[in-house]
């Protein structure tokens, strides 16, 4: 697609997502919590940070392999799970995945994602891991740990910054409905988006494809996500928790969503190996703190040994350069390759990764960086404290 081509950056990515989708979709993936401060500053957090180059250090070879969950990935970057993609694109999450192989990067799957766990195994050779939502019905969580050992899953994400939905008021202004429905409302907004609202209202179904087999509270009509978390999420999780997970699942574990180093301590005490420092893209807890500013503080108490996972904000292959040199192992992505799925689907997030890792190799040249190893803290300074 030429207008693909033409996108020279996640925002202008973006900019074409929002004029394929309809409103309250494109709302959906764009918003966050009530005045969307954590939102806004989640990317602007990273402004604050000056990269400092070392020059004439022979980067006419550029070694970007790291290993996160265990696994040998080819970038420092993975794609955070997001539920849904049925809704941006009838492709879903397996045009995710494969543009995500395509450039050896850590795939992660939702709970709340349109296809199953086995599918995308099936499709999907690549270092993968799936992301749990502990639901009331606590037989499903035991059921994910089965499937995801049967299907060769390398890690799980137990994300612990839901207990409850945020405050999105964009879609409770725009009426979203699981699945989407045409309201008098959002009629117009379909009907101008034909080449989405075709397929989406008429052609593939959508459903929760993990966890309908047990919970099917949209089987009796739409309702909104909201209704949904709150009467099928547990909010009675505690570490205690995870400390059963880790020994059922007996691999790979990271928590998503910790923001502090007393719970990055807490989780690794628990049987964790890694911390995803996350506010689940601004969309939770709004006036949280963005997480590139509790890496190098969660990197601090941790030590060299468990993953530490910048998740939130990355809208540049320089941000990923910043966490690094604060102490995170990776950065994660959700946003980013949203905007391309609904852009062009699976060409669409083959731009979006492009983009970010040619910025990224791009950046390590021009900070005279030539092994992602060899990033250290030095090359980074906070503005704040400019000498
Ligand atoms: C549309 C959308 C759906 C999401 N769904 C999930 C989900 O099902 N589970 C989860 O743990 N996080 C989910 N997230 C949060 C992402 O995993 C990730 O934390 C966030 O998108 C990172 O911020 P970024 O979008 O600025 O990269 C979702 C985010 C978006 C934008
Ligand atoms: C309220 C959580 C449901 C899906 C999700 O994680 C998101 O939309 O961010």
């Amino acid at each position: 697609m030429k207008a693909l081509a033409r996108a020279n950056n996640i925002a202008d990515l973006r900019a074409l997502a929002r004029r394929r989708l309809p409103r309250p979709i494109f709302d959906y993936i764009d918003g966050g919590a009530d005045d969307e401060l954590t939102l806004r500053r989640n990317s602007s957090a990273f402004a604050d940070y000056e990269l400092i180059p070392d020059v004439l250090t022979d980067v006419s070879n550029i070694r970007t392999e790291t290993r996160l969950f265990g696994q040998e990935v080819r970038w420092p970057l993975m794609l955070s799970p997001t539920g849904l993609n049925r809704m941006f694109h009838p492709d879903a999450e397996l045009a995710v995945a494969r543009a995500a192989a395509r450039h050896g990067l850590l795939y992660g799957l939702s709970t709340l994602g349109t296809t199953r766990i086995e599918e995308l195994a099936k499709e999907f050779a690549g270092p993968k891991v799936f992301q749990i939502y502990v639901f009331k019905d606590r037989g499903l969580t035991a059921e994910f740990v089965a499937r995801c050992k049967e299907s060769g899953f390398h890690g799980l994400a137990l994300t612990v910054d839901t207990p409850v939905a945020g405050n999105r008021e964009r879609d409770r202004v725009n009426g979203l409905s699981l699945p989407p429905r045409l309201t008098l409302k959002s009629f117009m907004s379909f009907a101008l988006h034909p080449g989405w609202s075709l397929p989406a209202l008429t052609g593939s179904k959508f459903d929760f494809a993990n966890v309908s087999h047990k919970v099917d509270a949209l089987a009796s009509g739409p309702m909104s996500l909201f209704d949904y978390i709150g009467g099928q999420f547990d909010r009675s999780l505690t570490w205690r928790d995870v400390e059963w997970l880790a020994s059922e699942w007996g691999g790979p574990l990271a928590i998503k969503g910790v923001m502090t180093p007393e719970d990055a301590k807490h989780a690794i005490a628990s049987g964790a190996t890694g911390v995803m420092i996350s506010n689940h893209g601004g969309r939770q807890l709004d006036s949280a703190p963005a997480p590139i500013d509790q890496v190098a503080a969660i990197r601090d108490v941790l030590g060299d040994g468990p993953d530490v996972i910048c998740d939130g904000g990355v809208r540049r292959g320089a941000d990923v350069v910043k966490a690094l040199a604060l102490g995170a192992t990776a950065c994660s992505i959700g946003r980013p390759y949203l905007y391309g799925l609904a852009a062009g689907g699976e060409a669409g997030v083959d731009r979006a990764l492009s983009l970010l890792l040619e910025e990224l190799e791009r950046t390590m040249i021009l900070a005279g960086i030539n092994d992602i190893s060899g990033i250290r803290a030095r090359h980074v300074r906070s503005r704040g404290s400019r000498r």
